[in-house]
Formats: structure tokens, sequence, C-alpha cells
């Protein structure tokens, strides 16, 4: 192994730690990977199928191992994130002694500071927080442009969002309103038993549930209605990184067993998969996104809603269940979007029976001019936020602590932009 990929002291003591409490790592370790910190090497040829690491279930952290005298005393519907979070926050060092080497290899909130576009400064789109200082800073309160993708943000700056007529569930858009919305109830139910309970370090906490822990329910228990309750940390295979292959996670009342699910020479980063996520989920819940990613889309919702025609026209989709969540990615936009551009010219009748499969009134160059204004909206969008962000730079409107974090945001606007003109050409072909 390259000595720049060697994990460092603390990892080999945990990992030597774990091996003695009974993880199995089959052909893998720790190590270094620039720009996405520590992860998984193959240490020999691994073939797709063959078990890479086992995590007896006495090692792993979960709700059931935490007092019920410091479980109970929390408001009903608490979720069990915040609890853990505030477990790992208030306990004695004694306590939490068994766990002290695992900590050691966690990332720092300053690593999460970095990363995660919750926490940035609310010049760059990131939310109001208990130790924001920056809330009352005029240099944002005169920012009129928001810098985060509207997927993450739910913001635009080039088109005035409205004529939304129904209230749905989307998927993957609104992203750091939400997770506000879950850092904000499970602090206030914290804070309701625990008044001086740390901001920072519960936040931590939080935070390492959110991006490190694993789907998790104790073979006794009926699996809970919010999957978000189903958590779990394993200590050891929270060090794989994420990629879009296929995931080969088992657990069952002895543990996990995490599987290749691709063949690897020694050398190779060994990955799991966190779920197909686009890239914009992955900057909001995990705070980096990656340069390919089969699972990339964004959404057209806002620019579509707005453009209907008519409220009568939009609940039409809602009726039929065409209502929102327009994806796109590099080859073309999804079948609702086609359905819904079919009804900005259709009329209603003709529609509903194209819904049935029928042709008559479908205009296969009218739908395609249609979806194509939508997609030139959406770069058009990239194109005045990467203006408008490079402007912020230069005029000290985005400190220049922050530029790390904007240059990361220019590359995916790069990418939004990308996604829009592939999806445009192929529409053509
Ligand atoms: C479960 S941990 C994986 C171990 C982590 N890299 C570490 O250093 O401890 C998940 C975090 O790893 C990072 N990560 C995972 N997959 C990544 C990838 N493909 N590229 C960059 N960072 C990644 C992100 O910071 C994410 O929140």
């Amino acid at each position: 192994m390259s000595s720049d990929w060697s994990p460092g002291e603390v990892h080999e003591t945990f990992s030597e730690w774990a091996l003695a409490q009974g993880v199995i790592a089959n052909k893998v370790r720790p190590a270094r990977f620039p720009g996405r910190g520590l992860g998984m090497i193959a240490t020999d040829t691994i073939k797709s199928g063959d078990f890479v690491v086992k995590v007896p279930t006495t090692t792993i952290l979960t709700a059931d191992k935490i007092p019920s005298e410091f479980r109970s005393q929390f408001p009903e519907d608490t979720r069990i994130q915040a609890i853990i979070a505030a477990y790992l926050t208030c306990s004695s060092e004694e306590d939490l002694a068994p766990y002290s080497l695992w900590f050691k290899t966690w990332p720092t909130r300053q690593d999460f500071e970095d990363s995660m576009p919750m926490l940035w400064p609310r010049s760059l789109g990131g939310l109001t927080w208990p130790d924001s200082d920056d809330a009352a800073d005029p240099a944002v309160a005169a920012s009129q442009s928001n810098f985060l993708p509207p997927c993450i943000s739910g913001l635009w700056n080039s088109i005035q969002k409205g004529g939304v007529t129904r209230q749905y569930e989307t998927e993957h858009q609104d992203l750091v309103q939400q997770q506000g919305l879950r850092l904000g109830k499970a602090w206030n139910d914290v804070v309701s038993v625990i008044p001086d309970i740390d901001w920072k370090s519960f936040s931590y906490h939080w935070l390492i549930l959110n991006t490190r822990s694993f789907y998790w329910v104790a073979p006794d228990q009926e699996a809970p209605e919010d999957r978000n309750d189903a958590m779990a940390l394993l200590p050891f295979a929270d060090y794989f990184n994420h990629s879009d292959v296929e995931c080969d996670v088992k657990f069952d009342g002895d543990g996990y067993t995490l599987s290749a699910t691709e063949d690897y020479e020694a050398g190779d980063e060994v990955y799991m998969s966190y779920g197909s996520h686009p890239n914009d989920f992955l900057l909001a819940e995990y705070g980096f996104f990656m340069d390919k990613n089969d699972s990339d889309c964004i959404y057209l919702d806002d620019i579509i809603l707005c453009d209907f025609p008519s409220a009568e026209k939009q609940e039409e989709l809602w009726l039929n269940q065409y209502y929102g969540n327009y994806s796109v990615n590099s080859e073309g936009v999804c079948y609702r979007t086609e359905i819904a551009a079919c009804l900005m010219y259709m009329e209603e009748e003709d529609w509903r029976n194209h819904l049935e499969g029928s042709t008559e009134g479908v205009d296969e160059k009218k739908s395609e001019d249609i979806i194509k204004g939508w997609l030139r909206t959406y770069a058009a969008e990239a194109d005045a936020t990467m203006s408008a962000l490079r402007k912020a730079m230069e005029s000290g409107g985005v400190p220049e602590t922050h530029h790390g974090k904007a240059e990361y945001l220019l590359r995916r606007w790069k990418q939004i932009k990308s996604i829009c003109e592939s999806a445009s050409s192929a529409l053509s072909l």
C-alpha cells in the first residue's frame, strides 16, 4: 500500500479493536482517498458476491443499546436519530468508553461545516441555527441570490416560482428545508428534556447518524413506519464510501454481511451504495457529489407548474396522477414530463384518451419544443446563478474562507447545465 493511503495510527488502532470485537474484514482495510476522506481499499482480488465485511450485532450501536431510562424521557414522537444523538452528546465518558476508539475515527464537526450545505453560511444558502453568526449580517440580507441548486434550496434566481395548485410529495426536492425541519424538531425535542444540551455537539452527532447509519430492524421488532427510525451505527463498516454500484447489505439477528457487487483488484477502492441518489441529494445529505452518477437527475416541477396554462389543466394532471416529480437526466426527460408537455396544448379529452393509448391530438414537434423550452429555462438558471456566484466571490459577498464551497457549487451548476443540454439533444434524436 502506498504510504499516502495509510489511514494513520488512530484508524489502525481502531481496526485492531474492531477485529478483536468480532468484526471480520475479508480482503479490505481502511485507507485514505483524496477528496473522500477514509474509505475501504481491496488488499487482494475480490469477486462480485464475495463478502467483504461482517459486523456482529454485539458491536453495533442502536437505540436498543441505550438505557431505557434515558430513552423514555423524550416526547413520544421524538425520532430515534435525535435520541441516539442526544445519548452520544450527553452520556458520561464512562458510558461511552466501549466506543471511544471508534469515535476517534469519525469526521470532525469542521468537516461537516465544510461539506454539508445545511451548515454553510447563509450567504451560500445555509440555514440559520442556534450558533449562526451571520443571521443579522447586512451583506447576507442584501443578497438577492440563492446559490444552492433548486433541488436543494427549493429556490430560483431567474424564474418566479408559483402557480402550484396542489400539495404533493416531492422526490429529492427542497432538500435543505426538509433537513432543517428534521434537525429543528430533533433539537426542540431534546432541549425540552435536556435544556443545557450543547448545540454543536448534538448537531454533530445528528449528522454522524445522517451520514453513517445503516438500516436496522431488530429480529423481534416490526419495521417502523418511517425508515429513518430504523438506524444503526456499524463500527468499521462505516468506512465504505458511496458509488453507484449495486447494494448488497444483509442483516439478521447475528449481524450484518456486506458483500461486493463488482470485481475489484488489489489497490482498488471498494464501494457500497447508499441508494440510487441524484447528486443534489448526495450533496445535501452526505456533503459530496460525484463526477459520474448514473442516478443523477434534476427536477422541472417549478418550471412546468408555473408555465401551465390554467388551473383546470393542472387539476387534470392531479386527477390523473401526473402532478409533479418531473425528472430529467442526461439521456432525456421522464415519461411524466412528456405527458405534462402534451397537456400544455392538447384538449383535455384527447389528453385523457392519450393516457389510454390514443395518439389523437398528439403533436410530437410541439411537445419537443415545449420540453426544450423548459430545459432552456433551467439552463438559463444555471447561467444566471453561476454568474451571480462568481460576482459574489469577487465582491466579497461570499467571503474568501468559503470560496472552496462556492467552487464546489459552480462545479455542480456546470453539471446541471450539461444535463439540460444533453437531455435537449436527446429529444432531437
Ligand atoms: C459512511 S461515511 C464513509 C467514510 C468517510 N469517507 C470517512 O472519511 O469517514 C460517509 C461520508 O463519506 C464521504 N463520502 C462517501 N462517498 C463519497 C464519495 N464517493 N466521494 C466523496 N466523498 C464520499 C462523505 O463525506 C459522506 O458523508
